[in-house]
């Protein structure tokens, strides 16, 4: 008699029903206004500690939502943005660039090589780059990325690729992550697929946030994904909103999508090994990049740039946007690495492709052109020999588990795949497997039920909530570390809020095609997307929900759920809304008096004190108010009678009490010149205790007093008119008080919060960047602020080592970045480390790591310790387990509070997780730095208990001045 688990039920959010129940819920909500007017007190406010809890409760949460505001550096045509496709070997990333390019341009490509850039829609274009399974291209292009789309093989699960590169991406500033399901078509039973995507869309969301998005590409079509599935991913991609990270928009920095060598062919052929000159091309990201900076090439090192140049667009934006959708001429490609406007590589030839028609991109231009006959001139091996000479090896040196590393979250499970004919890394959690167990024995009804939530989601496009399973599973280890990288935190903070909040806010945008245009983030795709549309519908309610706690657009500005105006615009909105029920009841303003008088109250109790109006100016202000209209918060009157007021700066002090004489009470006169002090006197024109009456008397209609039997009639003569003076006076009032309200918030400090005045700056600068050089012409503009980003650049490097050219492969990425004053100094560094919990060993003191830190990857050797309580540092043999420690290194400058990461060996897979450690850099180490300038100069010293000692006298021995 076991019971069973009954299905749950689901709400109807479109339909009939749904329209049925809507409009049961706002008579619903007519009903309780309704109450409300008849029944006021019953509405009041019963518990002033309550009301203050709430109320500070509110504001909490309010208060939570901000993001500290950032200065909108966006340029006015703003770079492709980076799409980065990661997976493991053979999970379909060459396939979904080409299915997605073939979506956007309706090109086909058959070698994705290199970047490629394409217009997606009216304001935007993608660079997508397929990442190789290679830790360092990891590395590099988790530094670049916009957007990462994580493919994951269904059929085989999760591969610790895929989490080694979400912790990489967590240590240097987390893009927009999206996960892509392929080989779902391998499945042949139905139960078995939905039960899979439920458990890895699970573990994704526990990997990268609730309601990570997370598609499925259900299958091929002539060696292809879905032409619907991709399109879907198509707009979701070209509606996407991206927060600038801090790293980035603090350093300019270019993906380069092609590169010539401008070495003298002579100079080669005397000496084959000599240093090269190279051009490297590509859109200018982050910030400005000035003529003859400093930039480091991952992988090669820091060089100094010769010469920068913009040049014209290779692959601009349609000009006049007046049609809904582009033309076939305005979707364009561009890809010189693989043969697409620039050099056609093949086995034997190198051919200039010199395009026509809209992929006429350098026609005009001659350089570029003479360039590429130079460094065909240049070029002695074909592309296959240098592919062939590159000594880049995966997968060697691999070691059998111990014991230890079994015992590691999660485990790794080295697989050979037959089909792949190479070794795979199966992810294998703890608590997952556990849970399959529980699933298995789950009854099959109850998975049929599943599956026909599932279809019933896809069909109907309905959201639901998200499953407490997802809750349960393990804590995400993701989500623990950010707690331990201070520095990255905002850049960190800020986008894990986002993407908590994700995807949400793309339904606001009105980028993209016409379809992009017309929909709202997720939901057209959801309704047209037929069962297995690709998209997973539960994530989007969960986005939806979150959404609402957001700042999507990256300016700061919280956007309440389900709002889709300019928050000044809902803040009036709401006012109207509460206006228009005040007003409503304005009719009976009396009746409520109570209610509002207490609300008023706790509202100035409860508001944020103002300093400066309780010092100064409190009793000035609001006197003043009072003297306008005699109002208080907008709610209710001051009751004071006319005279008073009039002659109030000699009025009699009445705190101190005077036998006075000249006031003679018994006399009639004294005795009314205060009569309408009393609550029974005439406060105002119409506002006397007989008019109160007689209204209440209105107010209240009729009753029957129960007790005594004797029936009240209303009066209602006149009752119409003096309703409508009421009226039209409340809503004059009502209109001040928003006027007075909003004046407030832009002039009152107390008012206007200081996270609206540090927005209000930071939108002034970001107005007034733009403005600075608006009509300025491009070739002198370069010349003051530097080349800006969004512009596509040549940047001329001298003194490359020739290896940069003779091991070129286009499947790696090359990053420029650009290197702040000091970044190209050496020093050393106190870092705060902890060894990833993943990774098998510990790390022993003296042992060379391979850190990534900036835009660098360099080996050096980190010396580990703790801090006392006292202070001093004690050296450690090995890194504690689960607990931070403090490195020094010997390395590049890099401001405080930058993650870094640390891998023990960068080629093969020795370790279960390659990442070793990650941590935040804390400061220069300057007492090492002291220590070694005295050594350096022969300055006699000695170091007892952390302390430096220096011999006195000692200079004028050694000759050397301190
Ligand atoms: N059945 C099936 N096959 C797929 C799916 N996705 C990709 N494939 C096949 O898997 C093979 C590898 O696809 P690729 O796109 O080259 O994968 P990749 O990740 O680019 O591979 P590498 O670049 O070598 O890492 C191709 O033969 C595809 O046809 C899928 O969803 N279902």
């Amino acid at each position: 008699m076991e019971k069973k688990e009954q299905k749950r039920h689901q709400h109807k959010h479109s339909g009939p029903k749904a329209q049925k129940k809507n409009r049961k819920k706002e008579q619903g909500t007519e009903q309780v206004q309704d109450e409300r007017k008849r029944n006021p007190r019953a509405f009041s406010v019963q518990s002033a500690v309550r009301m203050a809890k709430t109320f500070h409760r509110t504001q909490d949460i309010k208060t939570k939502k901000h993001h500290i505001p950032l200065v909108d550096r966006t340029p006015l045509e703003p770079p492709p943005v980076v799409v980065v496709v990661i997976g493991p070997p053979k999970v379909g990333k060459s396939t979904l660039i080409r299915c997605l390019i073939k979506n956007y341009t309706r090109q086909k490509l058959s070698d994705i090589c290199g970047p490629v850039t394409i217009v997606s829609g009216k304001k935007r274009r993608l660079t997508l780059i397929e990442c190789n399974n290679d830790i360092n291209s990891m590395i590099d292009l988790a530094k670049v990325a916009d957007l990462v789309l994580m493919l994951i093989d269904a059929s085989f699960g999760f591969e610790m690729e895929t989490f080694e590169f979400l912790n990489i991406c967590q240590v240097h500033g987390f893009p927009r992550v999206m996960g892509v399901l392929t080989h779902l078509d391998t499945f042949k039973n139905n139960k078995t697929l939905s039960k899979t995507k439920k458990r890895l869309k699970h573990r994704f969301w526990t990997e990268v946030y609730q309601g990570a998005k997370l598609f499925y590409l259900s299958g091929m079509v002539y060696g292809e994904y879905q032409t619907q599935e991709v399109k879907n991913l198509g707009r979701f991609i070209s509606v996407m909103k991206f927060r600038p990270l801090v790293w980035r928009t603090s350093h300019p920095y270019v993906v380069a999508d092609r590169m010539e060598d401008l070495t003298d062919p002579e100079a080669i052929r005397l000496n084959p090994k000599c240093d090269r000159t190279v051009s490297l091309y590509g859109y200018l990201r982050g910030t400005f990049l000035k003529n003859k900076c400093q930039v480091h090439i991952p992988g090669v090192g820091d060089f100094s740039v010769a010469d920068v140049s913009f040049l014209p667009d290779p692959c601009p934006l349609p000009e006049v946007i007046k049609k809904r959708a582009l033309n076939v001429k305005e979707r364009l490609l561009y890809a010189p690495l693989a043969g697409v406007g620039g050099l056609v590589y093949d086995k034997d030839a190198v051919y200039i492709d010199m395009p026509s028609g809209h992929k006429c991109l350098f026609q005009e231009e001659v350089r570029p052109t003479t360039e590429l006959v130079q460094s065909l001139i240049g070029t002695q091996a074909t592309l296959d020999a240098k592919m062939a000479a590159s000594k880049v090896s995966l997968f060697t040196g691999t070691a059998a588990l111990t014991p230890e590393e079994v015992k590691q979250n999660p485990m790794e499970s080295r697989e050979w795949d037959e089909n792949a004919q190479r070794e795979r890394r199966r992810a294998v959690f703890a608590d997952e497997d556990e849970k399959d167990d529980d699933e298995e024995e789950e009854s099959d009804e109850e998975e049929e039920e599943e599956e026909e939530d599932e279809e019933d989601e896809d069909e109907e496009g309905l959201t639901k909530k998200v499953d407490e399973k997802a809750v349960e599973t393990a804590a995400p280890p993701v989500k623990k570390q950010k707690i331990e990288e201070p520095m990255e935190m905002p850049a960190f903070a800020d986008s894990d809020d986002e993407l908590e909040k994700s995807e949400g806010e793309e339904s606001e945008e009105e980028e993209g095609d016409e379809e992009n245009e017309e929909m709202e983030e997720g939901e057209p795709a959801k309704r047209r997307s037929g069962p297995d549309s690709g998209l997973c519908s539960e994530e989007d309610d969960e986005d939806e929900e979150e959404d609402s706690d957001m700042d999507e657009d990256g300016d700061g500005i919280v956007k309440s759920k389900m709002s889709f105006k300019h928050p000044e615009e809902e803040k009036i909105d709401t006012e109207d809304a509460e206006m228009a029920y005040e007003t409503a009841g304005a009719l009976r303003w009396k009746e409520d008096l109570a209610q509002k008088a207490s609300e008023a109250y706790l509202r100035h109790q409860l508001a944020a004190p103002n300093l400066r109006k309780l010092v100064y100016g409190t009793v000035a202000e609001e006197e003043e108010d009072s003297n306008d209209e005699e109002e208080l918060g907008g709610l209710f009157k001051v009751s004071r009678p006319e005279r008073s007021k009039k002659v109030r700066a000699d009025a009699m002090d009445c705190s101190r009490f005077h036998p006075d004489s000249s006031h003679d009470w018994d006399q009639e006169e004294v005795r009314s010149s205060i009569r309408d002090c009393f609550v029974t006197g005439k406060w105002e024109e119409d506002k006397d205790a007989a008019t109160l009456l007689k209204e209440n008397d209105e107010l209240y209609g009729d009753f029957e007093d129960l007790e005594t039997g004797e029936v009240h009639k209303a009066k209602t003569g006149n009752k119409d008119k003096h309703y409508h003076v009421i009226f039209q006076k409340n809503k004059r009032l009502e209109k001040k008080r928003r006027l007075k309200e909003r004046f407030d918030a832009q002039y009152d400090d107390g008012d206007a919060t200081y996270f609206d005045d540090l927005k209000d700056e930071m939108q002034k600068q970001a107005e007034l960047n733009r403005q600075e050089f608006e009509d300025v012409d491009d070739e002198v503009r370069v010349q003051y602020e530097g080349f800006r980003p969004g512009m596509y650049v040549r940047v001329e490097i001298p003194a490359l080592p020739c290896e940069f050219v003779t091991n070129f492969d286009p499947h790696y990425p090359i990053v420029l970045g650009g290197l702040g004053p000091s970044e190209g100094n050496v020093g050393y560094l106190q870092m705060r480390l902890k060894k990833h919990r993943w990774h098998s060993r510990i790390l022993k003191t003296r042992d060379p790591l391979i850190l990534s830190l900036g835009w660098r990857r360099f080996q050096t050797i980190p010396l580990y310790y703790i801090e006392d309580h006292n202070g001093r540092h004690r050296l450690l043999k090995y890194t504690p387990e689960h607990m931070h420690c403090g490195a020094t290194i010997w390395g590049p400058i890099t401001p405080q509070g930058t993650g870094f990461l640390a891998v023990q060996t960068v080629g093969g897979i020795k370790a279960n997780f390659r990442i070793a450690a990650t941590g935040v850099v804390l400061d220069l180490d300057k007492s090492v730095t002291i220590v070694k300038k005295l050594k350096l100069i022969g300055y006699p010293y000695k170091i007892f208990k952390n302390t430096c000692f220096i011999q006195v006298g000692s200079p004028a021995e050694s000759g050397v001045s301190p």
